[in-house]
């Protein structure tokens, strides 16, 4: 067992964080050696079983990135975008696959992270999930197959404890469905509507962000065209789909050579 590669997780408390710590503990392919915290963080030197309300797993919980990271071979990411940016370094220093499922980049995080690729293995998705990425492909497809007679929208719901819109699976689809369209999603979004907007513009991609309760995150993309309408959709019904695409995100990366990839390419799917 002490030969599997060893996993840090960071944000090791949250939703995600708990998911994998609890994934990784049941799987025979990874082994956990650090799980991270912010500093301050209550659950700072407290085993993270324990914190968890679970068994002790014998991995206290550290703020210290760089020391836990410098006894693993990978780090599982989903956090926030400026301390994804901080881990990238610091996962490169310690030669380690960087996993980043967090999402609400910005230009700026993005810049750095490619930076961080030139001399590391970095595994970025909005969405872990394999059926969302093989929506990502089929969205691609039908906006490729219709012409702009059919106006795109991707409609997502998640959960009330959410901090970022678009969600990250969103802006996915709506780069698969400009893609497909060939055109800039920059140049054709329209966010959010609001008082007196104007007709919708002919070839735009809308988006629509609803949050509420305990939803764990439900896409579609509506088609809507003359006399007919098509729907992708994917409803997530267990936060451990997106825990499995991030260890098989892992045990790819580890063969790979610095460079910033992502699910279609770890899942065969480009
Ligand atoms: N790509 C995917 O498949 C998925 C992505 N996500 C994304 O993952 C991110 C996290 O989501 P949740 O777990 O729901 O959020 P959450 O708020 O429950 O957890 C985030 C955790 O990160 C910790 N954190 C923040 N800054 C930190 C730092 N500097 N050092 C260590 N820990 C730090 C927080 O204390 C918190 O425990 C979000 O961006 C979300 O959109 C969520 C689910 C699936
Ligand atoms: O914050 C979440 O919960 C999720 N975030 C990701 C996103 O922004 O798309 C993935 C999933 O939808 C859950």
């Amino acid at each position: 067992m002490t030969d599997l590669p060893g996993v840090v997780i960071t944000g090791a408390s949250g939703r995600m964080g708990q998911m994998l710590i609890k994934s990784i503990s049941a799987s025979d392919k990874l082994r956990l050696v650090g799980a991270l915290e912010r500093p301050g963080h209550d659950w700072i030197g407290r085993d993270v079983g324990e914190a968890m309300g679970g068994a002790a797993l014998g991995v206290a919980v550290t703020d210290d990135a760089l020391e836990a990271f410098s006894k693993a071979q990978a780090v599982i990411d989903f956090t926030s975008p400026d301390a994804s940016v901080a881990f990238a370094d610091l996962a490169a220093q310690a030669r380690a696959v960087h996993v980043i499922g967090t999402t609400g980049f910005e230009d700026h995080h993005i810049e750095r992270l490619g930076f961080a690729a030139l001399h590391a293995r970095i595994v970025r998705a909005g969405n872990m999930s394999l059926g969302v990425n093989l929506l990502v492909q089929l969205t691609k497809k039908v906006a490729a197959a219709l012409d702009e007679d059919f106006d795109i929208e991707v409609i997502e719901a998640h959960h009330n404890q959410k901090v970022d819109a678009p969600s990250g699976t969103a802006l996915m689809l709506g780069e698969a469905a400009a893609e497909g369209r060939g055109v800039d999603l920059q140049e054709v979004s329209d966010n959010a509507r609001h008082g007196i907007t104007g007709k919708r513009e002919r070839g735009h991609i809308g988006f629509s962000n609803i949050r509420g309760g305990d939803i764990i995150g439900e896409h579609d993309v509506l088609f809507a065209g003359p006399g007919e309408r098509i729907t992708l959709r994917h409803a997530a019904s267990d936060r451990s789909i997106y825990a499995r695409g991030a260890i098989r995100a892992v045990l790819w990366g580890l063969d790979q050579k610095p460079g910033a990839y992502d699910m279609l390419d770890v899942l065969g799917l480009n």
